[in-house]
């Protein structure tokens, strides 16, 4: 190096070196290895099945500062990765991490049910990188600014994963349009209400004026509803309730109460609001989202229905999804007394549960969602078995990814139709433009899985769930198992074991 050339690039490599111990000092307290068990910013990874929105291939997809720099197919890989640092999964499935837009993690207020430390864990555990919390089951429930901020301030120093939120639309604030826009303002990505009793005291059901009233303001935002699609009618079987002659610890009696005649009841209740999400319609911007679809007949068909175009150039905005319980399990199979199986609406017979896959399989389903629901184990009444007076919930969520191939593999269920399912649609239901696909440029979220490995859910498996033994899944084998999770470049669960710090951040709407 001739002398002059020394003397000006001398300062700048002081300048830059004490830059350098400035900027570690500044660094965010949680360095990389905290919140990460790969302590690198700059990698790739790679396997023979890396599910992109093209199709599988056999590549690597590189990731920077928890973004999707490339992804490359194998044949052109060999030489543009040497000398970098690979992480290579072999066989293991690379997907998309899942996006879980419908979980109840009851905090603040209820932690000793799930909470986001136990909660998001579990989610990690399934490779769920993202996942959407319910504005009730938490006290208070989240229906404001207010308690939108003190949910945020929970997840403080507890989250292992991303985490958005859903607002409640209730009749206090339906027709308070401040208090909705506050609640809209200060980052929720859209509202969630119910058409019958919640179960939860100060989470009250909407009527369908209500509904329209939050769909006017939702539409300005341009965000969703969310509709627990049931409306409560005379089952016809109160007298037989009455008089004792039904048995609260038979499945069957629990059917009868909740008929499919509610979840259609409702969903035909909300045909004026989906219609008014059409373009030129009062509430276009806005958009419907039915929850937990359990009904695949006369419910289904109203929503088909409704999706028609007509006319062609207005659409309506709606769509729907189911949940792994309903595509798991039928009626006929649960045995008296376990409630472990009680959730609104009810799961149904085999011949419901069959079509809900064709369902699925046609593009009539958009997607799926565990709903999440847990409670503490007493409310589940054991020992009793009354599934008339037992807390309605299903707990799964660390095993949604299995329960999906394991019963979706017997039907040709595709990877990329998981992708479509559990990332790609609840992405954009939750309005998350970077997530949801392995694409350039997108937040480096995925879910590592090994399809063919089986595994018992038994004691010496490792759940996070704060109360286990209220999954109905316990003790069944299932297939699928997660190996890896990255959330935004970090790898944050790894062959059993978590990263040391909990580095997810709550994602709210701007
Ligand atoms: N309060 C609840 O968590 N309810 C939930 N309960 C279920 N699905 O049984 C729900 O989503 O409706
Ligand atoms: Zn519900
Ligand atoms: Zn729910």
């Amino acid at each position: 190096m001739d002398d002059l050339l020394k003397w000006r690039v001398l300062p700048l490599l002081v300048l830059l070196a004490s830059s350098l111990v400035l900027y570690s000092r500044i660094l965010p307290k949680k360095s990389i290895s905290e919140c990460s068990l790969l302590p690198y910013d700059h990698f790739w990874i790679a396997s023979k099945r890396v599910v992109t929105p093209q199709g599988v291939i056999n590549g690597a997809v590189e990731v920077k500062q928890g973004k999707i720099l490339s992804v490359v197919e194998a044949s052109i890989q060999k030489g543009l990765l040497s000398g970098e640092k690979v992480v290579d999964y072999g066989e293991a499935v690379i997907m998309p991490g899942l996006i879980d837009v419908h979980v109840h993690l009851d905090e603040p207020g209820r932690t000793e049910w799930e909470g986001f430390s136990s909660g998001t864990k579990a989610a990690a555990a399934g490779g769920i990188t993202t996942l959407v919390d319910m504005p009730l089951n938490s006290f208070p429930s989240t229906v404001s600014e207010e308690t939108l901020r003190m949910k945020v301030e929970s997840t403080k120093k507890k989250i292992y994963v991303d985490v958005g939120f859903w607002g409640g639309l209730v009749p206090e604030n339906a027709f308070n349009i401040s208090m909705l826009e506050g609640l809209l303002r200060a980052g929720a990505l859209g509202l969630k209400s119910f058409m019958c009793p919640s179960g939860i005291n100060d989470f009250p059901m909407t009527n369908s004026t209500h509904i329209k009233e939050g769909l006017y303001v939702l539409a300005k935002y341009k965000r969703p509803l969310l509709v627990h699609a049931e409306v409560v009618l005379d089952s016809g079987i109160s007298e037989e309730l009455h008089s004792g002659s039904l048995d609260p610890r038979s499945y069957a009696t629990y059917l009868k109460t909740r008929p499919p005649s509610w979840e259609e009841a409702a969903i035909k209740d909300l045909q004026e609001a989906i219609h008014d999400t059409r373009t030129g319609g009062q509430a276009e911007g806005a958009h419907v989202h039915i929850v937990h679809l359990s009904d695949a007949k006369a419910s289904l068909d109203l929503i088909k229905d409704s999706k028609r175009n007509v006319p062609e150039d207005a659409t309506a905005s709606v769509s729907v999804e189911t949940c792994p319980h309903y595509l798991a399990f039928a009626a006929e199979e649960i045995a008296d007394g376990d409630t472990r199986f009680k959730c609104a609406p009810p799961i149904r017979e085999a011949a419901n549960r069959q079509k809900l896959w064709e369902a699925l399989l046609e593009g009539h389903i958009d997607m799926m969602s565990s709903d999440h629901s847990p409670s503490v184990p007493e409310l589940k009444l054991f020992d009793e078995g009354d599934f008339l007076r037992a807390w309605g919930g299903i707990s799964s969520l660390q095993y949604v990814l299995p329960i999906t191939w394991t019963f979706g593999q017997k039907i040709g269920v595709s990877f990329n139709q998981i992708a479509a399912w559990w990332s790609e649609r609840p992405a954009k239901l939750a309005g998350q433009k970077y997530k949801g696909a392995i694409v350039i440029g997108n937040d480096a979220d995925f879910a590592v899985w090994e399809p063919e490995v089986e595994f018992d859910l038994d004691e010496n498996h490792k759940t996070f769930h704060k109360h286990p033994n209220n999954s109905p899944y316990m003790g069944r084998r299932l297939s699928g198992k997660v190996m890896a999770t990255f959330v935004r470049g970090n790898l944050v669960f790894s062959d059993g074991t978590h990263a040391p710090a909990a580095c997810g951040t709550p994602i709210l709407a701007k």
